[in-house]
């Protein structure tokens, strides 16, 4: 293919989130370069590639904004609860909603109906989001996801009837409907005013959404479980808390993270959880995403081990200086 049109190839892949275009490009054009004998560019080009395989890349599809005034934005769920690292009961009780769903036309038939309303909670960076995302992927359905900003507005008189038309529109579709940082929404707001009109919009949340019918899979996250009271715990039939990553989580994570790369991180993966100093999976990614880079950049006299030991000491006293940021 004539170099002009890999390069258009490159950037429509890249507008439209076109994974599989993206990586015949990219293989397109190493391979141009490796028969021109430009070896070095043809080893970074398929290096990048590896490491950009199964990133995680959720396209919002588009904003919603017929029938709810945009309250509302789609993301094409991508993530698969086989690439995330998830502890045992959390994976089969979702494993379990899973199955319910799929097969509530049995369960109907006996008068019972599949659970659809899931809380998770825990601090940030540890997998909310993408489990409502591997959820809805699993399930086949879309990720809705409720734009508070809009539902709320500047205007509190108004966000009752926000709502109901965000549930009008929502209740009509099979979805995983998700609220992200689920405790904003009964947060005070300064003016105590407010605080009346708070409690009604909280409350009228919370019919409809005991209101929804079992198609619609409500997915709420909170980093505060403690804000949350016990009217609303109760809604939720299926309750997880997410929590940080454990030491054989890591381990497990930089195992994988070698495998991707088909090469050593000059530590053994248990060596590495061991070493590194962070207390979220997002932190994790942050650190793996850096050291790729610089290795990447250092081809083709990359030294894996010296890349990790720098990045190893620089988190490190990141760390440190969070911890002399809190105590002062
Ligand atoms: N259990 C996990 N296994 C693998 N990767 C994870 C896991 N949890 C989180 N991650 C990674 O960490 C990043 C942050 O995760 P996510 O956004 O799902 O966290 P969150 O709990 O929703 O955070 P927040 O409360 O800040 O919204 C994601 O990009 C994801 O790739």
């Amino acid at each position: 293919m004539p170099r002009a049109d890999l390069i258009v190839n490159l950037v429509k892949a890249g507008s439209q989130g076109d994974q599989g275009l993206f990586r015949s490009t990219v293989e397109a054009l190493a391979a141009e370069e490796r028969a021109k004998r430009h070896h070095q560019l043809a080893d970074k080009l398929e290096a990048n590639l590896k490491l950009s395989t199964g990133k995680r890349t959720p396209e919002v599809v588009r904003a919603f904004d017929g029938g709810h005034g945009g309250l509302l934005y789609e993301i094409n769920p991508q993530r698969t609860f086989d690439s995330l690292l998830l502890e045992d009961e959390i994976r089969n009780t979702l494993n379990e909603v899973i199955e319910e769903q799929h097969r509530r036309d049995l369960l109907r038939s006996y008068g019972l109906e599949p659970r659809h309303r899931v809380l998770l909670s825990g601090p940030p960076g540890n997998g909310k989001t993408s489990i409502a995302e591997a959820l809805a992927a699993e399930l086949m359905m879309p990720l809705l996801v409720v734009r508070y900003e809009a539902v709320i507005g500047s205007f509190l008189g108004e966000t009752s009837g926000r709502l109901k038309r965000l549930f009008d529109f929502v209740r009509t579709h099979e979805c995983v409907l998700f609220f992200d940082e689920f405790d904003t929404l009964g947060k005070e707001r300064g003016d105590t005013h407010e605080t009346g009109e708070i409690k009604r919009v909280v409350s009228s949340l919370l019919l409809q959404i005991d209101s929804l019918p079992s198609h619609v899979v409500v997915v709420t996250a909170t980093n505060h479980a403690e804000l949350l009271d016990r009217a609303v715990w109760r809604r939720f039939q299926v309750r997880l808390s997410v929590p940080p990553p454990s030491l054989a989580q890591k381990e497990a994570w930089f195992q994988r993270l070698q495998e991707k790369m088909g090469l050593s991180l000059g530590h053994t993966p248990k060596a590495l959880a061991k070493k590194l100093n962070v207390s979220s999976f997002s932190d994790i990614e942050q650190f793996s995403d850096d050291v790729s880079r610089r290795y990447v950049l250092a081809l083709p006299n990359a030294d894996m081990k010296l890349i990790v030991n720098d990045r190893l000491r620089q988190w490190s006293q990141r760390a440190n200086s969070k911890v002399t940021d809190s105590n002062n």
